[in-house]
């Protein structure tokens, strides 16, 4: 199997961006955003919060989709309730609860139901920290619940227990800038799962003019201050390439992706090392200067081997993990997972989909206390259940490519980060 491939802009890009957006103190633009599910829902939120948007066909520069945020006016208290709904998006149900505690409105949130059995306390336990009052209107920790926005956060100092996800601390540290005082936030605790996706958030305030710093180890602190205006491009979804990578390495054949990130906040940037631990040869070549400046790309190559080779073990892929797993589940050796726990929290219980799949398969895999190990890879086809996940379709869709009679249950989940998966998977696997 041979082909090309781009794919859509990143989710976890484009829901910071959109967010900060909705804080800045004008329009912003956000230039080739994903469409899809979670960011919809984002969308959706920030509007129920008094933003306004805008899509835009094609963008000046560069011809692409865009939106334009006109942000949330002021806040003061007493404006209308609203009701958000999260979905399954973790990144809308751990970042607008801070922002809907700045924008003096009675917020409700809730979601799917395999979003009510995500965790959420760290969240609230630091918006109450800092004298947020929320309504538990279910279980304590967990969607739904109630923020009564006052339009105004003092901030200050807090710790949290950020090990069971990186974007606890990302949802404080983004509505940050509009607390009185900033924030410095702290964690404690097992160590805090996917620091990439805090280091994008540091990195994403940045480059709005936030101020931040990390003055140590699991200490992250956000300078109050407005957020001027801004215009920014997403980059292409790094963890979203990752079955269409992972295809080549599958089948031995070859996938070229042009447009990846020279440098990159993402956690995907770690598919390159990844797939050469499974054997892959991977080449990166540098793509010409846009005109238009944006940042330096490359294309990426990846030439799958005759036989996948496991590393033995992988460590804290985080949400990489399910695609990881698919390679894992096709070599002859024994893969272990580590540092992955927080896997339980994600759109399913992960570790036990991802074992309870391979089994169904024919294959020998068993949880371990923080992770997983694949003991022997799959021997026949199947149904493989989804779970709502889009990741645990895409680990299905990426075996059924070497073993017959792979059937994925329900491929329209992917549609929480990239609608025509279907489609663009069908053009690269046919071609
Ligand atoms: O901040 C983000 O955009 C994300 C953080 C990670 O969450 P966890 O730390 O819970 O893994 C990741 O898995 C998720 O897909 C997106
Ligand atoms: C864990 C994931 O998503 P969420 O942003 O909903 O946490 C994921 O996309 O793999």
């Amino acid at each position: 199997m041979t082909g090309r491939i781009r794919v859509p802009a990143s989710k976890s890009l484009t829901n910071r961006y959109l967010l900060l957006a909705a804080m800045a103190s004008g329009p912003s633009v956000v230039v080739n955003p994903l469409d899809s599910r979670d960011s919809q829902l984002m969308l959706s939120a920030l509007t129920a919060l008094g933003a306004q948007v805008e899509h835009i066909a094609d963008w000046r520069t560069s011809g692409e989709p865009a939106v334009r945020i006109t942000p949330i006016s002021s806040a003061e208290a007493g404006r209308e309730p609203a009701g958000v709904d999260c979905g399954l998006a973790g990144t809308v149900m751990r970042f607008v609860p801070a922002l809907a505690a700045l924008s003096g409105r009675e917020v409700r949130f809730d979601g799917d139901p395999e979003a009510r059995v995500r965790p959420m306390g760290a969240v609230l336990e630091g918006l109450r920290a800092l004298d947020v009052a929320i309504a538990d209107d279910a279980e304590p920790g967990f969607l739904p619940f109630t923020v009564e926005g006052t339009g105004t956060v003092a901030g200050g100092q807090i710790t949290i227990d950020a090990s069971g996800s990186s974007q606890f601390v990302s949802g404080l540290l983004l509505a940050a800038p509009g607390f009185r005082q900033g924030l410095t936030l702290s964690h404690r605790g097992a160590q805090v799962p996917s620091l990439e996706h805090v280091e994008m958030t540091l990195n994403v305030l940045e480059q709005v003019g936030v101020s931040v710093s990390s003055p140590q180890p699991h200490t992250w602190r956000v300078e109050p201050g407005p957020i001027a205006a801004f215009t920014v491009r997403v980059e292409p979804d790094l963890s979203n390439a990752g079955p269409f990578l992972c295809a080549a390495a599958a089948t031995g054949g070859e996938v070229t992706m042009t447009g990846w990130p020279a440098e990159s906040t993402q956690i995907g940037r770690r598919w390159p090392k990844l797939l050469e631990d499974f054997g892959c040869t991977v080449t990166l070549t540098d793509e010409p200067p846009a005109s238009d400046g944006s940042a330096p790309t490359a294309t990426l190559t990846v030439a799958g081997p005759e036989q996948l080779v496991s590393p033995g073990v992988v460590e804290a892929t985080a949400e990489l993990t399910p695609t990881v797993a698919a390679l894992a589940a096709l070599c002859p050796q024994e893969t272990t997972f580590t540092a992955v726990a927080h896997l339980r929290g994600h759109e399913t219980d992960r570790i036990a989909a991802l074992v309870a799949e391979i089994r169904r398969l024919g294959g020998a895999a068993q949880e371990t206390e923080d992770g997983f190990t694949v003991l022997r890879p799959i021997a026949h086809g199947g149904e493989v259940l989804s779970y709502a996940d889009h990741r645990m379709a895409t680990f299905g869709a990426v075996l059924g490519l070497t073993v017959d009679g792979v059937r994925v249950e329900d491929i329209s989940c992917t549609a929480k980060t990239m609608p025509d998966f279907p489609d663009r998977w069908e053009t690269l696997v046919n071609r």
